[in-house]
């Protein structure tokens, strides 16, 4: 991702403070050069970089700073908090309500990323439990409907659009009767772009929106325009009335900096972030969660929203089977798919302070394809097997064979699985029972709400990778830690317990261990491509 340019040098910036043994006027100056200069490299505008500079050297008074690394943490949270507010909008996007017709319009210049960014919409909110639905009124570019439909049937949302009928208002306004007949809380309409016509395009999303009477309109800026984002934000402000924008591309621009300020400079939110191709590729937009990530400081709030949007189930089973030191073929299955739902693994790394650099360079695609391997392999295993911790098959190897014959794979495949199972079953054995660590710490699923614990689950994983965010040189920023305590901890444990894989090497229940996970991603190359298996009853 282009971005990680832009954190690196900024974490570079910060660094040269880390490193210096003073903090004087000298250091804060040639950190604040630093900083601008990457700033500036990503098109951001030059005002909005003097101002910033300005504001940081304001909140600064180099002579009254306290000695030590606190006198750095004081710039460091100064800088932070200048990043976050030059991308901050300070205005409140419209939030869309279950049990009602939430219609929501798309406008845009052509080739923007809309007819993409509609379907990744309506997945997103489809996920959180919203009866979400598409209207194809882009009638302009011969092709928009099918590639709205193939992408709409893909990701199993319902559709509307016409082969026959050319008038995009007539199309919208019947897509929308029609499903606020039905009952959908998510009525996405996707609208014709234009080449740089942003009259024509103006007057068009007036139309229609003068017909499907929107509840929220979002204008799609790719993010290669750079600064150019602002003429088109502010015109675009100032004829809807419930703005927001989804900025696009952000994985392939150096000037994704340049757009996201010019955006927020106009005072219209940013809701969402484009960082893909993929159907997966959409990111709530929040300066704070941005910022934290951009410099390598993760995003704990990005991460616990994201793991309870999938619905990630069947924990109990398995929260129970190590509470008594228990731990099965099918609970392995359950993890290996919760896993897989979580899409790339080297995105999920980057929302977890530190593990963003280590990511880098993993192959995402094989990861994922061995992971399948390992599911076709299950897959293939009885009720019997599935239930059993793995053993059953020394005991009768036949059963190797056969598995490896159903799932497509190779008897060396199915035994890796299965001894990646009895090693996380002799760790549930050493984790659970009477005496065992998980029941001591009142459960695996018992983690209390205590701001304590949460502040050391906070830090360790800060400190997990040996990579601490900022420069190098700052544990923990404070917002970080008064973010954590509104976690719902609960969730937390839940999802630290979705990462027992590896949880257990060295910490307790609710410390994310990814060691073992990038231990298993490491094994996971070079294996052949596997036909599916289907389960044996
Ligand atoms: N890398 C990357 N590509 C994207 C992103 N969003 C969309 N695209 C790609 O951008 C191209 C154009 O996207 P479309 O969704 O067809 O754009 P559109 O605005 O609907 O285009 P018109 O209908 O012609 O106005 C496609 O190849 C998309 O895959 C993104 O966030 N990142």
């Amino acid at each position: 991702m282009v971005f990680s340019d832009l954190g690196r040098r900024l974490n570079a910036a910060l660094g040269e403070l880390s490193k210096s043994d003073v903090v004087n006027d000298e250091v804060v100056d040639g950190v604040l050069k630093s900083i601008c200069k990457a700033l500036l490299e990503s098109d951001v505008n030059v005002r909005l970089v003097q101002e910033l500079r300005g504001n940081i050297k304001k909140r600064i008074n180099v002579k009254s700073l306290p000695a030590g690394p606190n006198g750095k943490r004081v710039v460091q949270k100064a800088v932070f908090d200048e990043l976050c507010d030059l991308l901050d909008p300070k205005t409140q996007a419209f939030t869309p309500k279950k049990g009602r017709p939430n219609v929501i319009m798309f406008v845009g210049l052509q080739g923007s990323g809309k007819t993409t960014t509609c379907t990744k919409l309506a997945l997103y909110y489809q996920r959180r439990g919203f009866k979400s639905c598409l209207v194809a009124a882009d009638t302009f570019r011969a092709g928009a409907f099918d590639q709205l439909k193939q992408n709409a049937l893909k990701a199993r949302i319902p559709f509307y659009g016409s082969y026959t009928e050319a008038d995009p208002v007539v199309v919208a306004q019947t897509g929308v009767d029609k499903f606020k007949k039905e009952r959908f809380d998510i009525i996405i309409v996707d609208t014709s772009g234009r080449h740089q016509q942003e009259k024509e395009l103006f007057n068009e999303m007036i139309e229609i929106s003068e017909a499907v009477r929107p509840n929220q309109t979002i204008m799609v800026l790719d993010a290669s325009i750079g600064q150019a984002a602002e003429s088109q934000s502010r015109a675009f402000k100032e004829s809807a009335n419930f703005g927001a924008v989804i900025v696009t591309k952000l994985d392939g621009h150096a000037k994704g900096g340049g757009a996201l300020s010019a955006v927020a400079a106009t005072k219209t939110p940013i809701i969402f972030i484009g960082t893909g191709e993929h159907i997966n590729d959409l990111e709530r937009f929040s300066p704070r969660s941005f910022i934290s990530k951009l410099l390598g400081m993760g995003d704990i709030e990005g991460l616990l929203e994201h793991v309870q949007s999938l619905g990630l189930d069947k924990q109990q089973n398995m929260v129970k089977n190590l509470e008594q030191g228990k731990f099965t073929v099918r609970d392995f299955r359950d993890q290996l798919s919760n896993i897989m739902k979580l899409g790339p693994l080297s995105k999920m790394a980057s929302m977890i302070p530190g593990m963003g650099d280590m990511m880098n360079g993993m192959d995402d695609a094989e990861g994922s394809m061995r992971m399948k391997r390992m599911l076709f392999i299950v897959d293939s295993m009885t009720e019997q097997e599935l239930n059993s911790d793995g053993l059953i098959f020394k005991e009768q190897p036949t059963r190797i064979m056969r598995v490896a014959r159903g799932s497509g794979t190779s008897v060396l495949e199915v035994e890796e699985t299965l001894s990646q199972v009895r090693v996380f079953a002799q760790m549930a054995k050493k984790m659970g029972g009477k005496d065992g660590i998980l029941n001591q710490m009142g459960g695996a699923g018992g983690l209390k709400k205590d701001p304590k614990q949460i502040a050391a689950m906070q830090k360790r994983l800060q400190s997990m990778g040996g990579l601490p965010g900022m420069g190098g040189g700052m544990p923990n920023l404070g917002d970080i830690s008064k973010m954590a305590s509104g976690l719902n901890m609960g969730d937390l444990s839940k999802m630290a317990n979705m990462f027992m894989g590896g949880a257990n090497n060295g910490g307790g229940p609710g410390g994310l261990d990814f060691g073992a996970m990038m231990n298993q991603f490491g094994n996971m190359r070079g294996m052949p491509a596997a036909r599916g298996g289907r389960r044996r009853r």
